[in-house]
């Protein structure tokens, strides 16, 4: 192994430090343990399976690796049962961007239901306002402890509810006011995109953005409905796409027409591996989808989903893929720019965010082997006499 294979190969120090775009995160997946024993505590939530930190961190993972997205969501009542004051919501969005910051994540964009988080007496508008003082607040943070991060909210509807249109009205009225699109989330199986036609084609109307969890626990009808029906930018997760392409025994590829759809189109695949190995999408990281996806440039990214049940990170996802797949720091630029691309941010701003930021950090860390120490030579002459 030359130098310059050992120096592409990320270690995991290299890894959290290069600068991270992710673009499929919940909110209500991702606090810390301890702040959900602390809010259940203050708020007066009596339903937490566990409540000493370390063992509610495991019960959430354990209780998510069932290997069915329904009983992964299960999970969640706990943490949106703690999330239903207006101070419970900033603390767990400061949280959320002082902990992405502090993993080198530099772009986010997270998402939540609003409709979940009323059971207090808080309004839409309310939880929305608090959750982005809690990201201002963070980001704030953040930048004390030496860390950049800059923080959209995606507003998202659940697909088994009729709220739809409400939330898309929501997320056009907080736009350029800290909300960057829209999404929805749930179940998959029995709920298709197309029962919240309204609600997109509104957006649509609007020109906002909106991306949809297609192709997780339902195959390609999902994501030729989330496309070609409602018309999303990206797709959250889409990992069935892989059933539209056959690999032969030759190592031939064939796309059929949804996968040549969706990679000349470049639509963006909001990949979350560790997600998808709990909810039976895939079975390991070295057979995931994103392994052949990555190969046929289709764009794909790298997620995190939800933190909290993975028990995971932007750096652990990488970590993971690198073992896999063997990948270098190139390719870890390839996955951060293309979620940068694909962000709903401006594009003037998308732009500088990839050459001012992405590229810079990812050649700092790749010139790093350059610097590497020499051994020490004293001594030397003495010791040989
Ligand atoms: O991976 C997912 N697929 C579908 N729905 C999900 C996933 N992760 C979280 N959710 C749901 C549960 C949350 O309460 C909701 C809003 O963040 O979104
Ligand atoms: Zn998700």
């Amino acid at each position: 192994m030359t130098s310059q294979t050992i120096a592409n190969t990320p270690t995991p120090d290299q890894i959290r430090r290069a600068p991270k775009v992710l673009l499929h995160d919940h909110l209500d997946g991702g606090l810390r343990p301890g702040t959900v024993v602390d809010l259940a505590r203050e708020t007066g939530y009596s339903q937490l399976p566990e409540t000493d930190p370390d063992k509610l961190a495991l019960w959430f993972r354990e209780a998510a690796d069932s290997g069915s997205l329904e009983r992964y969501l299960e999970t969640f009542s706990h943490t949106v049962g703690v999330m239903q004051t207006r101070e419970a919501l900033v603390r767990v969005a400061a949280e959320c961007a002082e902990d992405l910051a502090e993993d080198g994540v530099v772009y986010a964009e997270v998402r939540y239901a609003p409709e979940q988080h009323l059971e207090g007496g808080l309004t839409l508008e309310e939880v929305v306002e608090a959750v982005n003082e809690g990201f201002r607040l963070g980001e704030r943070r953040a930048r004390e402890n030496g860390h950049r991060i800059r923080i959209g909210a995606l507003l998202t509807a659940m697909r088994h509810a009729a709220r739809a249109l409400e939330i898309a009205e929501l997320a056009n009225r907080y736009r350029d006011l800290g909300v960057v699109g829209f999404d929805i989330a749930g179940a998959e199986a029995g709920y298709p995109p197309t029962r919240h036609l309204d609600a997109f084609e509104y957006l649509k109307r609007e020109n906002n953005h909106f991306t949809i969890h297609a192709g997780e626990a339902f195959g390609l009808p999902s994501i030729w409905q989330a496309l070609q029906w409602c018309g999303a930018d990206r797709l959250g997760h889409g990992v069935r796409i892989i059933d539209d392409i056959t690999v032969r025994d030759d190592g031939t590829v064939q796309l059929g027409r949804l996968a040549s759809y969706v990679r000349d189109k470049r639509i963006p695949l909001e990949m979350c591996p560790s997600s998808n190995l709990q909810t039976g999408a895939a079975s390991s990281y070295a057979e995931h989808p994103i392994g052949l996806l990555r190969r046929l440039h289709f764009r794909t990214t790298v997620n995190t989903d939800n933190r909290l049940m993975s028990h995971t990170s932007m750096s652990r996802e990488f970590e993971q893929l690198v073992e896999a797949f063997g990948y270098t720091l190139d390719d870890m630029q390839w996955f951060t720019v293309n979620a940068m691309k694909s962000a709903f941010i401006p594009f003037d701003e998308r732009l500088a965010m990839i050459n001012d930021v992405i590229k810079p950090g990812y050649a700092e860390l790749k010139s790093e082997w350059l610097f590497r120490q020499t051994p020490s030579t004293s001594g030397f002459s003495a010791e040989k006499g």
